[in-house]
C-alpha cells in the first residue's frame, strides 16, 4: 500500500463519527517534521508530546507517531520534485489526525503551496488560529494579557485557490480582452472600467457553503465559551469586495439568525431590542433613527427599509430576546478588515472569536499572535469533517534553521490543539502549565528572551522543551 514508508506495528487508527474523531487509546498518529526550523521543532515537540502523555497517562495511553513526508525531505526520499508523495496523502486520509511542521513555499513562481493543498486534499475548511497571553511572555503591547481570540478563518477557497495567470501569458491576456470587450461593458454597474493589459490576473471565489460553514463551526464553538466570550465578529472587506467580503457578512448573519437563531442576537437586533427596553414607548422611526446615526440624510426608501428592519426584529425576536435576554446570547458582529487590525490592538478585550475569510485570516493570525509574544507562540489547527491537520501559524524561519534557536512553542502547543482535540486533556493541561511556568521563570528562547526586561539567558529550543517538561510539576 506504501511505497515507501512503513506504519507502526502497534497502534489503531483514529476514526471520525458525525465529524468527531473516535480515538483509541493507541492512535496512530502521522507527522511531518517540515521544512527549515522543522529539522529543530519537530524534535522538541515529540518530546514534550510524549512525556506529558506519559505522565499524564502512566503508559494507559501512547501515541504511535508514523513519520510521512513534505517538501525538501520528500524529494530527497521520493525523487525530484515529489514535494508531497501519495504516500503521505494515504497515510493522513487513513489515520485521521496528523501534526506538521512548517513547509516551504517559493514566492513568484515555482510551486503552489504544500501547507494550503493539504488543506485542500483534505477538505480542512477551518483553521484554527487562537491568540492568549502566557503571563510573563514579553510583548510590545502595554496589556497583552487583554488579548484572548480566536481567529477562525476559511482555510479552501478565496485567492488560496490559486487560480491565477501571469501577466503576458496567453489565457491571461485572452481572459483580459473577454473581460475589457465583453463582461465589463455588459455589466452596467462597471461603466467604462478597463483592466490593465499588462495586469496578471487572479480570481476570488469566495462560496456561500464555504463562508457559512465556516461560521457554523465559530458559533459552534462560541456556543463552549465562557459567557463572556461568546461572541463572532465576522471579519471582511466588504465595503470595496461586495460580492465576495461583503457577501461572507451577509451570509454569516444570515446562518446565524436561521440556523442559531435561539442562540444569537446580532449587534444591531441588540441595539434594536436596547432601545425599546430603555423607552418601551419608542416608536418604530425613533428606533430606526437611533441605529442609524446618518438616518436623516438617507433617501425615503432607505429610511423605510431601516424602519422595516426594526419593526421585523421587534415582531420576530421581542418575546425570544427583549427584556434584556439577548445578553445571555452569543453576540454576532461584523468589522471591517482594517478596522479590526486596529481594534484587536486598541481595544483587544471586546472581541473573542475572528471569523474570517482566507487571506484576512492569515494576516490577521500572524498580527494577533505578535501581540501575545510573536510567532513562536502560535498555534494553529486546520480541521474538516473526516480529517484534522494540526500545524503552526508561523513558516519555515530558514534563517534560523538547524541553530536548535527557534521557539518551538506553536508546534508545541499545536500539539496541545490536538491533544484537546482528541480527548486528551489531561496531557495538554500538564504542557500549558510547563510552558506557562517555564515562560515565567525567563527560561524561554531567543525570541522572548530578547524582549524580556531584564535581559535573560536564552535557551536553545532543545533546552526550551527541556524547561517545559521540568515545569509540568
Ligand atoms: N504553514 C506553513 O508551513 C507556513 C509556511 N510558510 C513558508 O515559510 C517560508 C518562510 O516564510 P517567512 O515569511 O520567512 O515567515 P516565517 O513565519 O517563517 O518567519 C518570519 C519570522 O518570524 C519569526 N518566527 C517564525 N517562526 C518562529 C518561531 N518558531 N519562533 C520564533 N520566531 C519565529 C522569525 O522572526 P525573527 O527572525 O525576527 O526572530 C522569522 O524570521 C516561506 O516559504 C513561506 O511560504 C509561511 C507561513 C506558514
Ligand atoms: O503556505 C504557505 O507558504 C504560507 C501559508 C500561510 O502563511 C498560512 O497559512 O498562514
Ligand atoms: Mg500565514
Amino acid at each position: 500500500m506504501y511505497e515507501k514508508i512503513t506504519p507502526p506495528t502497534i497502534g489503531a487508527k483514529i476514526t471520525f463519527k458525525n465529524g468527531e474523531p473516535v480515538v483509541p487509546e493507541n492512535p496512530i498518529i502521522p507527522f511531518i517534521r517540515g521544512d527549515g526550523t522543522g529539522i529543530d521543532i519537530w524534535p522538541a515537540t515529540e518530546k514534550v508530546l510524549d512525556a506529558a502523555i506519559a505522565k499524564a497517562y502512566k503508559g494507559k495511553r501512547k501515541i504511535s507517531w508514523f513519520r510521512v513526508y513534505a517538501g525538501d525531505e520528500a524529494c530527497d526520499l521520493y525523487g525530484t520534485y515529489q514535494y508531497l508523495p501519495q504516500d503521505t496523502l494515504t497515510a493522513i486520509k487513513e489515520y485521521g489526525i496528523a501534526i506538521k511542521g512548517p513547509l516551504t513555499t517559493p514566492v513568484g513562481g515555482g510551486i503552489r503551496s504544500l501547507n494550503v493543498a493539504l488543506r485542500q486534499i483534505f477538505d480542512l475548511y477551518t483553521c484554527v488560529r487562537p491568540c492568549r497571553y502566557y503571563a510573563g511572555t514579553p510583548s510590545p503591547h502595554k496589556t497583552p494579557e487583554k488579548l484572548d481570540v480566536i481567529v477562525y478563518r476559511e482555510n479552501t477557497e478565496d485567492i488560496y485557490l490559486g487560480i491565477e495567470w501571469k501577466q503576458g501569458s496567453e489565457i491571461g491576456d485572452r481572459l483580459i480582452k473577454f473581460l475589457n470587450e465583453e463582461l465589463i461593458p455588459a455589466t452596467p454597474e462597471h461603466g467604462k472600467k478597463q483592466i490593465p493589459l499588462d495586469a496578471g490576473i487572479g480570481i476570488k471565489p469566495i462560496s456561500k457553503t464555504g463562508s457559512q460553514r465556516l461560521v457554523r463551526r465559530a458559533i459552534k464553538h462560541a456556543l463552549l465559551l465562557p459567557k463572556n466570550k461568546q461572541q463572532v465578529t465576522l471579519v471582511h472587506k466588504g465595503n470595496i469586495m461586495k460580492y465576495t467580503e461583503g457577501a461572507f457578512r451577509d451570509w454569516g448573519y444570515e446562518l446565524a439568525t436561521s440556523e442559531f437563531r435561539q442562540e444569537c442576537v446580532t449587534e444591531r437586533e441588540s441595539w434594536i431590542l436596547g432601545n425599546k427596553e430603555k423607552n418601551p414607548n419608542i416608536s418604530l422611526e425613533e428606533n430606526a433613527h437611533e441605529i442609524d446615526p446618518g438616518f436623516d440624510s438617507l433617501t425615503p426608501e432607505k429610511k423605510a427599509q431601516i424602519v422595516k428592519e426594526v419593526e421585523t426584529v421587534l415582531n420576530t425576536i421581542w418575546d425570544s430576546h427583549g427584556n434584556g435576554k439577548w445578553k445571555e446570547k452569543i453576540m454576532v458582529n461584523d468589522r471591517i478588515a482594517d478596522s479590526i487590525f486596529q481594534q484587536i490592538q486598541t481595544r483587544p478585550d471586546e472581541y473573542s472569536i475572528l471569523a474570517t475569510m482566507n487571506l484576512n485570516g492569515d494576516y490577521l493570525s500572524d498580527a494577533a499572535a505578535a501581540i501575545v509574544g510573536g510567532l513562536g507562540m502560535g498555534p494553529g489547527a486546520n480541521i474538516g469533517d473526516s480529517c484534522a491537520i494540526f500545524e503552526a501559524t508561523h513558516g519555515t524561519a530558514p534563517k534560523h534553521a538547524g541553530l536548535d534557536r527557534i521557539n518551538p512553542g506553536s508546534v508545541i502547543l499545536s500539539g496541545v490543539m490536538m491533544l484537546e482535540y482528541m480527548g486528551w486533556q489531561e496531557a495538554a493541561d500538564l504542557i500549558k502549565k510547563g510552558l506557562g511556568d517555564a515562560i515565567v521563570n525567563g527560561q524561554v528562547t531567543y525570541d522572548l528572551a530578547r524582549l524580556m526586561e531584564p535581559p535573560v539567558q536564552p535557551l536553545k529550543c532543545s533546552e526550551f522543551a527541556d524547561a517545559i517538561i521540568k515545569h509540568f510539576g
